[in-house]
């Protein structure tokens, strides 16, 4: 205990985090190291993650309930006191998974869903985090025989979800991934013709539109998270309102003259919409005042706390509240929530060095990141168990936030902090999408809280305070308001919708539309009356941004796609490739220079791509994976980015393999001009002329940029550059920069004065 005590002695816990608990829930008498960590964080009772709570959160109304486990206060405090006093419990045998689904609160209300459902086109179920609805509704449906001979879909904002929950679906089932129960994803799917649960991200099912627009192979759609209102999950509401239209005999909504209309359908859809916190009653307005459901209870109870005081420097102070967990409290797994990957990659050294200074008597940590630029294989990762003996102590982003159950994870930690992506508008018409670092909504905090309470009871530790809480907005602004349109627009278009007539839940500004027009008519993907051309279809079947799209559509004509899609995995990767800081830069450019190409930073990205390509292959000294990761640290590489960039190529390359399209043709060693030409097709909008003071003007906007420190062609003066992005910080700097022919100039100044008559 007295090592313990030093321990506490170097965190050094702030004076917020040590201030006396506001309000106690109770359930105070547990050991003396947890008396003490109530001493430090301020403690509340949870009730937006109460057992039996239904309303007072500004959720559902326990009118339209049709279940309940209603544990009373008294018990969930009970059942958390248990916990603590047998801290094995956290690890104890999971029951088989048959008595685990009978167990779940939607148990209870199975018979009156599949009711409600098989009456109702339509179908709003509201239910907490960890109620069953994912994995059970799916199974439910299939089991009554509501879905007919189709498929049901279950729709995920993220990647990891869908195949996360499509293996313990399949466990559940007792069948392989990819037979009954199966998944689909960007560039990944496991599926078959036995396939009739079918977890699908958002974006999937968007382009399974492009070949099916009526979706005819699904019977049921259930979108899942729907409070997330990603862009794709609202492009897809809007569909299906009209599929539901099309393929119900005309009749639209779950009210009125049905049962005549059903005698004449002949492969009619229903739509399950799902979230454990959504605006239930506009998404009801919105299909028709369709039914709402509400599942009341959740297996286990979550305890939250709150800190006194709000927490300047977050990832510090997840890091001495992890210490605090793990030194202080019982057995089970840690999840933390991070904005993004920097902070993540800060922490992560932060624990592990602590780690290796704690007293033998502690137990080790197994330090897990978890967020979308990670390569697949290290995503699964967290839902491995912890090494025997250790802890995890997995940090994330969001994408862990929804919808998943990590194994183990017992508390999570929420910095109350994330990512949004934003549009940044330009003067010319058209923009691009930033990532911004904001706080937190009430409905993210709460999806984070359900991260624990899955397995057993669970505790959230929220790094602000609870006034911080309540002046969280209650959901994020949808991101069809927020972000551009030009990817989305340009799929539409292919579907022959049209953006501005499409009966979206929320419709998006004219600006934005008006912006992604001007971006798609400059990519040649559509005509001056607004239409699709030839172009613009083929650029919908990459999946890429359309700028990246049409650049590669450019590679075949200038004969050079084996390069391009090089550069453009790179350019794709969720990292950056070259690991950049003021102090590292001079001996970084040193290093790298033998990598340097005339052009600028493209050519040298494919000189890099190659180089690692023969590291890969074990041409140089460097062997295996740990010699990889060195040779990327010398010369100031990322080697996530390169490796996820070639898993990308792989993927882009069975891409034009299936639409006949040979990526093998190469412009040969040297031949910088076809590369260049062919970015210059998509990037048309990111180029600038040399001034007479050394600034670039952009061609198509206004702006006077810099080259960036961190290009190759910083200290040069070329009369056009063309580059990926521009950096706002005491100016604008242009980053990713390659320089452009006089020839390509002139091509340019024409296409600008057709584009301006
Ligand atoms: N992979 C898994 N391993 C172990 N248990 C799991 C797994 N997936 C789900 N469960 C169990 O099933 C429960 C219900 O999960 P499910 O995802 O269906 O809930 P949900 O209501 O959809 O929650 P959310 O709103 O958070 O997505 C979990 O709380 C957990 O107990």
């Amino acid at each position: 205990m007295a090592k313990v005590a030093a321990l506490k002695g170097i965190f050094n816990f702030r004076s917020s985090l040590s201030s006396t608990p506001k309000k106690s829930n109770g359930h105070g008498g547990g050991s003396g190291s947890h008396t003490k960590l109530k001493r430090r964080l301020s403690l509340i009772d949870s009730d937006e993650c109460a057992a039996s709570k239904g309303h007072g959160n500004g959720f559902p109304s326990p009118n339209g309930t049709i279940n309940g486990r209603p544990g009373s206060k008294k018990m969930r405090l009970q059942s958390a006191r248990d916990a603590e006093r047998s801290p094995a419990k956290g690890h104890k045998r999971q029951a088989p998974v048959k008595e685990q689904r009978e167990k779940l609160p939607i148990a209870l209300g199975r018979d009156a869903i599949v009711e409600e459902i098989r009456r109702n086109d339509v179908t709003i179920l509201v239910g907490e985090t960890g109620s069953g609805k994912t994995t059970q509704v799916p199974q439910y449906l299939l089991e009554a025989g509501i879905a007919g001979d189709g498929v049901i879909a279950i729709t995920q904002p993220r990647k990891v979800a869908a195949t996360s929950l499509a293996a313990r679906v399949a466990v559940e089932q007792g069948v392989p991934v990819g037979g009954l129960v199966g998944y689909s994803v960007r560039f990944d799917e496991s599926t078959s013709n036995s396939t009739r649960i079918k977890y699908v991200t958002d974006g999937m099912i968007i382009r399974e539109l492009l070949s099916d627009e009526l979706l005819s192979k699904y019977s049921i759609v259930i979108v899942d998270e729907a409070h997330e209102r990603t862009l794709r999950t609202d492009l897809l509401l809007a569909n299906l309102k009209s599929i539901i239209k099309r393929r119900n005999a005309g009749e639209g909504t779950s009210k009125g003259g049905k049962e005549k209309g059903r005698a004449q359908r002949t492969n009619p859809l229903k739509v399950v919409i799902m979230s454990a916190t959504l605006d239930a009653e506009k998404f009801s307005k919105y299909y028709g005042n369709a039914k709402v459901l509400y599942v009341q209870g959740r297996q286990h109870p979550v305890t939250i706390y709150h800190t006194a005081a709000s927490q300047q420097d977050y990832v510090d102070s997840a890091m001495r509240t992890f210490y605090q967990i793990h030194t202080d409290w019982p057995p089970g797994d840690v999840l933390i929530f991070l904005p993004g990957q920097e902070d993540i990659e800060n922490l992560e050294k932060s624990v592990e060095l602590y780690s290796k200074r704690l007293p033998v008597d502690i137990p080790g940590v197994a330090v897990l990141p978890m967020y979308a630029a990670l390569p697949p294989n290290q995503q699964s990762a967290i839902f491995a168990p912890a090494p025997h003996g250790m802890r995890k102590c997995i940090l994330a982003t969001n994408i862990a936030e929804t919808s998943i159950t990590i194994p183990g994870i017992k508390y999570v930690i929420d910095t109350g902090k994330c990512k949004e992506k934003r549009y940044i508008s330009r003067d010319t018409g058209t923009g691009f999408d930033t990532l911004l670092t904001k706080d937190i909504t009430q409905s993210s905090a709460m999806q984070r809280a359900g991260r624990a309470g899955r397995e057993g009871p669970g505790y959230c530790f929220r790094l602000y305070t609870e006034d911080a809480f309540k002046s969280m907005p209650l959901s994020a602004e949808p991101e069809i308001r927020r972000v551009t349109l030009t990817s989305s627009l340009l799929q539409l278009k292919c579907l022959g919708q049209d953006l501005e007539k499409l009966d979206f839940i929320d419709k998006p500004e004219q600006d934005s539309i008006a912006s992604a027009l001007a971006t798609l008519y400059l990519l040649g993907a559509l005509d001056d009356s607004k239409s699709l051309t030839p172009l613009g279809r083929t650029m919908a079947h990459f999946p890429l941004e359309p700028t990246y799209a049409r650049t590669l559509a450019a590679s075949f004509e200038h004969g050079c796609p084996s390069e391009i899609l090089s550069i453009l995995s790179v350019l794709s990767a969720s990292s950056k490739l070259f690991i950049d800081n003021t102090d590292t830069r001079e001996a970084a450019s040193e290093s790298r220079s033998k990598f340097r190409a005339v052009s600028g930073d493209h050519m040298t990205i494919l000189n890099i791509v190659k180089a690692y390509e023969e590291i890969r292959e074990g041409k140089g000294h460097e062997k295996g994976k740990a010699g990889r990761r060195e040779w990327c640290k010398r010369q100031f590489l990322n080697e996530r980015c390169l490796s996820e960039a070639l898993e990308i190529r792989a993927q882009l390359r069975g891409v034009c393999e299936r639409m006949k399209m040979d990526w093998t043709v190469s412009a040969g060693e040297g031949n910088d001009q076809p590369v260049l030409k062919s970015l210059l097709s998509g990037l048309v909008n990111q180029a600038a002329f040399l001034q007479a003071d050394g600034s670039y003007k952009q061609i198509m906007g206004p702006s006077i940029v810099k080259i960036h420190p961190s290009s190759s062609l910083c200290d040069k003066k070329v009369p056009v550059i063309l580059y990926d992005e521009l950096v706002y910080t005491s100016q604008i700097y242009a980053r990713g920069v390659s320089a452009i022919s006089r020839s390509a100039v002139q091509e340019l100044a024409v296409f600008k004065r057709r584009h301006s008559d």
